[in-house]
């Protein structure tokens, strides 16, 4: 390492492992951009995730569902270089890997080639097993997502509260234990009810990351611009906000406006 550089020790998937194990929760947050990425690793978060939300939070879609593959990349790459120490994982979109598991595995591919990403993520269960073995055996880390699903919102058609019924719960113990037995890093489980989530961290080893899910898991993760304040129409009961920043931008800009108006902006010290 160059001698100008100060070592930072970068988060590795064992690091989080061996954090479950100590009971060390793990703190995972969204970042697309390379501005935002900066100030979340900074902060000191495990993981940062390039979610697939970019589609919405970016990019102003009602779902998931339409963002590409390199648009995918186009936010991991700008994510990557912005960070010292967070191990970041990128979500495959859409698309890109429920074909077979060779298209799962070449854009798993393009994403760590051409974004510089650490691991990727992929929604489902048993049904994305072979796709998990594939890209593992190539070497790249795999996280699950089970529960809310939002890339299957139009099979289930809301975005309420998963895996209430028992038949439902069951079937979501046997796919953590079958992403475990395949060999991901981590899941990720999204708005099922709290006691379900406990069962699913206590019987699997890997680290398990809640989104709505209550605090019995290893960790928490949740979107940035919900937890700053900044997409303020979206207020589901798991989020709760640490800044208000849309008012704190707009007010800010509303008095870049006034000043502009007023010619206040630019003063002497600010001209040549
Ligand atoms: N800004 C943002 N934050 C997210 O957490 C997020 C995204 N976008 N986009 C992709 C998925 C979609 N996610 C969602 C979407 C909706 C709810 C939700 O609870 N919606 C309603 C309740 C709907 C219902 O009960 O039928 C709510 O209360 O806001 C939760 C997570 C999580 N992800
Ligand atoms: C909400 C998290 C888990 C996610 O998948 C995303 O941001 O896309
Ligand atoms: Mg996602």
């Amino acid at each position: 390492m160059s001698v100008h550089k100060k070592a930072i020790k970068k988060i590795t998937t064992h690091q989080l492992q061996e954090m479950k194990s100590r009971k060390e929760k793990i703190s995972m947050l969204t970042a697309y951009d390379f501005s935002m990425a900066k100030l979340v690793d900074a902060a000191g978060v495990d993981v940062i995730l390039v979610g697939d939300s970019a589609s919405n939070v970016m990019a102003g879609h009602e779902t998931t569902l339409p963002i590409t593959l390199d648009q995918m990349i186009y936010h991991a790459s700008s994510v990557v270089r912005a960070v010292q120490r967070a191990l970041v994982v990128v979500d495959i979109p859409f698309g890109s890997y429920q074909g077979n598991s060779s298209e799962a595995l070449r854009s798993s591919i393009r994403i760590m080639k051409e974004s510089g990403g650490h691991a990727v993520k992929m929604e489902g269960g048993a049904e994305i097993k072979e796709s998990v073995i594939r890209i593992l055996s190539a070497g790249i880390p795999v996280m699950g997502h089970l529960g809310l699903t939002p890339q299957s919102i139009y099979k289930f058609g809301t975005y309420t509260v998963r895996a209430k019924e028992e038949e439902e719960a069951e079937k979501l113990i046997e796919d953590a234990k079958v992403l475990e037995e395949c060999g991901c890093f981590s899941i990720v489980l999204e708005k099922i009810p709290a006691k379900l989530a406990k069962r699913v961290a206590e019987t699997v080893n890997i680290p398990i990351i809640g989104i709505g899910a209550g605090p019995d898991v290893d960790g928490q993760v949740l979107v940035l611009h919900d937890l700053l304040g900044i997409t303020t129409e979206f207020k589901p009961r798991f989020l709760r906000h640490y800044a208000r920043l849309d008012s704190v931008i707009t007010e800010a800009i509303g008095k870049y406006v006034e000043d502009v108006k007023s010619v206040d902006f630019p003063n002497e010290d600010e001209m040549y």
